[in-house]
């Protein structure tokens, strides 16, 4: 049968812009279709504007520590609508950059929603971006499903009345109050962003220490950086009801506590998006919180369709979904072998201020391989010193797995930590030893030649597993 196209592709993010450009220079026939926003969430949603309002975020205090350096610079006000209308012209700029790359490559961009009539067959529909598009059909030999993921809120009394990051982005004015429910990358990310811009910041979360997951050093410093940031942090609770009291908020909580606030911010997690996909008209397999599952080749249970980043809800980072769009793209076009990566040692940053950035094993999941010798510096950066941020500590920790001296996990928080973890990220990749390290000349003076310079163990921890 003939097909209109070889590849279909459901979603232009990240993952999906990619396999379809490498698949379109392998010279396959390929189209993408998409709903919303070109470039996905970490373009229009994600990454990209959140890592603008961190850096809008940062300049407050740095003219305050110039005065150190002897500026007579004033603190001025930050213009909320300002940011955002700047933020929006970038991105539109980026939107644009998106389509022009996916046309230099031969690439047919369709717009609207698709919906799967069959496994080579998907329905396109009027959406967000082509509200008036005429509802047709396309068909194609393959499919990748690459739909990303979608905010998820937890249910609650007065639930309706929170935002989640997809309307922090567009908020009119800057909120003086803010709860942020959750202490996961978005909520500690955005407790930075609007602390740093003046608002007072209240974060709830349900353990003892935020970013479950990364190392409990990394986490420890964190909530104290937290602190330190002015930020009240509620831990060991949950939200019961909310309610509006005239122009506040008024968040109760399962302690007995309530908060008020102008602004409730969901940052509670996501969920894969297969709404209205029409997934029942396949072989398709869904798991747990709708997640599709597929092969180590990104193949579903329905031969010839496949799904790639946050929608497999593997490692749901925006350089994840590009290697997967990428390495299915090789296999099924390509003539050389697809590349390997190492999701292994996947770098992850947390885009706080100061930042955390943490690639490889925890100290914990170390030591259940072998005992672990733990290596940490924790120090006060040059800047802080006549910034008078004395308070603004770099932690950074080295987990070395004893029997091979490998350098198994490397994690840092501080000013520029996760610039200095990519290229550390290669060495932990690289399985690299302490020794190999420790021959490395550092450059000086930085906070980043503590990396090679840590000569004395902290501790030994033995092995758990
Ligand atoms: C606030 C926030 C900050 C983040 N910051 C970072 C960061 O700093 N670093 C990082 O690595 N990751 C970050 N992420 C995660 C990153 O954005 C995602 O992992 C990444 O975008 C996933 O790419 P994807 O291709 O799977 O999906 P997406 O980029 O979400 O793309 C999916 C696309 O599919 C479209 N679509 C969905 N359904 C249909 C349909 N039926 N028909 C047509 N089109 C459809 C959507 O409109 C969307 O454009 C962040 C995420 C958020 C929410
Ligand atoms: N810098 C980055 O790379 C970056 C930034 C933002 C988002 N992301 C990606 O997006 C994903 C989503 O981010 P996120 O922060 O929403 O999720 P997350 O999984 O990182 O954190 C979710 C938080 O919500 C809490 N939570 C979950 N359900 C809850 C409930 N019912 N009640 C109260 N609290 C609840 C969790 O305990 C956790 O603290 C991340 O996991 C990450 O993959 C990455």
């Amino acid at each position: 049968m003939a097909y209109d196209f070889d590849l279909l592709v459901i979603g232009a993010g990240s993952g999906g812009v990619r396999c379809a450009r490498v698949a379109a220079g392998y010279g396959a026939r390929v189209a993408v279709v998409e709903s919303r926003h070109w470039g996905g969430t970490c373009v229009n949603l994600g990454c990209v504007p959140k890592k603008l309002m961190v850096q809008a975020s940062e300049f407050g205090d740095m003219v305050t520590d110039s005065h150190g350096f002897g500026w007579n610079t004033t603190p001025g006000t930050h213009d909320w609508p300002t940011l955002i209308a700047a933020k929006d012209r970038e991105i539109t700029r980026l939107n644009g950059i998106y389509v022009s790359m996916l046309e230099k490559a031969g690439v047919t961009l369709l717009t609207g929603h698709a919906r799967f009539v069959d496994g080579h067959t998907l329905r396109i529909e009027p959406s967000e971006l082509a509200p008036s598009a005429t509802p047709h059909t396309v068909t194609a030999e393959r499919i990748v499903i690459a739909t990303g993921s979608t905010p998820f809120k937890p249910d609650f009394t007065g639930v309706e009345l929170a935002i989640t990051s997809d309307e922090a982005f567009h908020l009119p004015q800057r909120p003086q109050r803010v709860v942020l429910m959750g202490s996961g990358y978005i909520g500690v990310e955005f407790a930075g962003i609007f602390a740093g811009l003046g608002s007072r910041v209240d974060l709830v979360y349900r353990r003892d220490l935020p970013l479950r997951g990364f190392d409990e050093d990394m986490r420890t410093a964190l909530s104290e950086a937290i602190a330190v940031r002015g930020i009240t942090q509620h831990r060991h609770t949950n939200p019961v009801k909310l309610e509006r009291d005239g122009a506040d908020l008024v968040l109760a909580l399962d302690d007995g506590k309530s908060l008020r606030a102008d602004c409730v911010f969901l940052a509670t997690g996501r969920r894969p998006k297969i709404d209205n996909l029409g997934l029942e008209n396949t072989q398709v397999v869904t798991v747990e919180n709708g997640r599709i599952q597929v092969d180590e080749g990104s193949e579903t249970a329905h031969a010839g369709i496949y799904a790639i980043g946050d929608v497999t809800d593997r490692i749901n980072l925006t350089p994840v979904a590009i290697a997967e769009g990428h390495t299915l793209a090789d296999r099924l076009f390509g003539t050389a072998p697809p590349r390997q990566w190492c999701y292994a040692t996947t770098p992850k940053a947390v885009f706080f201020s100061p930042p955390v950035a943490s690639v490889g094993l925890t100290e914990t999941e170390a030591a259940q391989n072998g005992t672990v010798d733990i290596y940490i510096a924790r120090f006060t950066p040059m800047r802080h010193t006549l910034g008078g941020r004395r308070d603004r500590k770099t932690v950074m920790k080295l987990v070395v797995d004893q029997a091979s001296q490998k350098v198994v996990g490397v994690h840092i928080l501080g000013d520029d930590a996760p610039e200095m973890l990519q290229a550390v990220a290669v060495a932990v990749t690289a399985g690299l030893t302490k020794a190999d390290f420790d021959r490395t000349i550092g450059i000086h003076p930085t906070s980043a030649e503590e990396l090679v310079t840590m000569r004395t163990r902290t501790r030994e921890t033995l092995k758990t597993g």
